[in-house]
């Protein structure tokens, strides 16, 4: 056979067997709608490795990785404050531990269910490998909803969740960090209950802890500021920054907040941001001290925003968001919060650069509007690893009973974002996407992944 005849039975074989595992899961789990989009994505992509290394197809490894190492699912009951006994449905799901301990954040949130938790700790798996760091994929959460509830109800849940959940976690094998719904007082609480069931102070057995009891310093920044160093890096691929550029940021949580901080610390005019009601239009630049206040101290609307600055607009739902011209927009919210529609409407109002904050926040036909339109994408697993790269950092000084500087952690996220651009870059070259770091990100996670799968064994 000639060489090309070769490479193409090879390609036809790799997309049959990616088919093949695909139709399977969606057989499997056929309600599970976030899982199969993230799964798609990824296969997808993964072609011409399967074509060039038959070895994967051979040893399994695409029907290992889709299926969880272990799926936990358990009555979270608790009381609420008019005495009634409320019950909801808590998850872990481990799905790899081919390179370190399942590692990844808890979402308390009503959409939770098995799909949501399954796609996010799958996503969490090769995020994870690109880091560089010895973590492996996990993800937790429940259909919790703490908005409206009392500080005593958060605790009273939190406390409830993990006194089932700290038998499956430990600083060796799950460790656990925070995700939408989930911040600091929530991971106190449930550090605090950990250690009383547990017994010791095993600090590594959570991260995105308080500085008084093992946080790291910079963890709580790491998501948004490490989001905005490896758009820095695409941009400057283009000889482009971000000095006087208009830019959109989805949310107003952790992930937006200290997105919006960097980005006005480089010279960006960061003009809209949003929560689940609306979005707010402040075209003098967001005053991101207010959006603290609101969210940080009094878990408030978004919508208040206008009270302390009137010349601001607030337009109720929140994906219109999309429709504000500007140069850089950073989904930072939750998944599937920009569809093709808002992809066209931010090409028609000129973006140049797109950069996911939020897990899976675009839609597969919008990440191909995108592409094809030349549009710079920095994809969710690559551009947000940036939280749970510090979470690593934050395992290692609990490891070693040290803390390290602001600047210290915050330098070596710079290097480890640089470090996931570039072997971005480098797998899409290798592969002949120049430029696609969806393709690229996805190939430099596989491969880390798949070779340690291998290297184990048939586990
Ligand atoms: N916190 C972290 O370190 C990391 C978070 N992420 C992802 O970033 C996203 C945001 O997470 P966090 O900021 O941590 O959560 P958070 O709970 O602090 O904030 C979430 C924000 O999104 C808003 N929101 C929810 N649904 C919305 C919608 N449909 N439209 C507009 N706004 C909406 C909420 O009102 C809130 O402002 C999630 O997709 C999460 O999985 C990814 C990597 C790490
Ligand atoms: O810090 C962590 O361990 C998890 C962060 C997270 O949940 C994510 O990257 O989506």
């Amino acid at each position: 056979m000639s060489t090309l005849s070769s490479t193409a039975s090879a390609t036809a074989s790799a997309e049959e067997y990616v088919q093949r595992v695909y139709s399977e899961v969606t057989r499997r789990d056929p309600l599970e709608q976030e899982f199969h989009q993230a799964v798609k994505e990824i296969l997808e992509c993964l072609v011409p490795v399967l074509a060039r290394h038959p070895q994967y197809q051979a040893n399994a490894v695409l029907e290992r990785l889709v299926e969880p190492e272990r799926t936990i699912s358990f009555r979270v009951p608790w009381t609420d404050d008019a005495g009634a006994v409320r019950v909801n449905r808590g998850y872990r799901v481990q799905f790899n531990s081919a390179i370190g301990p399942y590692k990844g954040g808890l979402r308390f949130h009503p959409s939770v269910y098995s799909g949501i938790i399954k796609f996010l700790g799958f996503e969490q798996i090769f995020k994870n490998a690109l880091t560089g760091l010895p973590i492996g994929g996990g993800k937790g959460g429940s259909d919790f909803d703490p908005k409206g509830k009392s500080d005593r109800e958060v605790m009273a849940f939190t406390q409830s969740f993990m006194t089932e959940l700290y038998r499956h976690i430990g600083q060796d094998t799950d460790i656990p960090a925070g995700d939408i719904g989930v911040g600091a007082r929530e991971i106190g609480y449930m550090f605090g209950q950990y250690k009383r069931i547990h017994g010791g102070h095993e600090a590594g057995v959570l991260t995105g802890k308080g500085l008084l009891y093992g946080g790291s310093l910079a963890r709580k920044e790491a998501t948004g500021y490490g989001l905005v160093y490896f758009v820095q890096e695409m941009l400057a691929a283009q000889c482009q920054n971000f000095e006087g550029q208009t830019v959109v940021v989805s949310g107003s949580g952790n992930v937006s907040i200290y997105a919006i901080e960097k980005l006005q610390q480089l010279g960006a005019l960061v003009v809209a941001c949003s929560d689940s009601g609306g979005y707010i239009y402040d075209p003098q630049g967001i005053n991101l001290d207010t959006v603290k206040r609101l969210k940080e101290q009094e878990r408030a609307r978004i919508s208040e925003y206008v009270t302390a600055h009137p010349h601001a607009e607030y337009t109720e739902g929140s994906t219109g968001i999309w429709t504000i011209p500007c140069r850089i927009a950073l989904p930072c919210a939750t998944q599937n919060e920009l569809d093709e529609d808002a992809a066209r409407a931010l090409v028609s109002g000129g973006v140049i650069a797109v950069g996911e904050g939020a897990n899976m926040p675009s839609t597969l036909p919008a990440i191909n509007y995108f592409l094809q339109q030349g549009i710079l994408f920095a994809p969710a697993k690559a551009a947000n690893a940036g939280g749970v790269a510090v979470s690593g950092l934050e395992m290692s000084q609990n490891g070693m009973r040290l803390s390290w500087s602001f600047e210290e952690v915050d330098e070596r996220l710079r290097m480890i974002m640089k470090n996931i651009y570039r072997s971005s870059v480098r797998a899409a070259e290798e592969y002949d996407m120049p430029g696609n770091l969806v393709a690229g990100s996805n190939i430099a996670g596989f491969l880390k992944v798949a070779d340690a799968m291998l290297a184990q064994g048939v586990v």
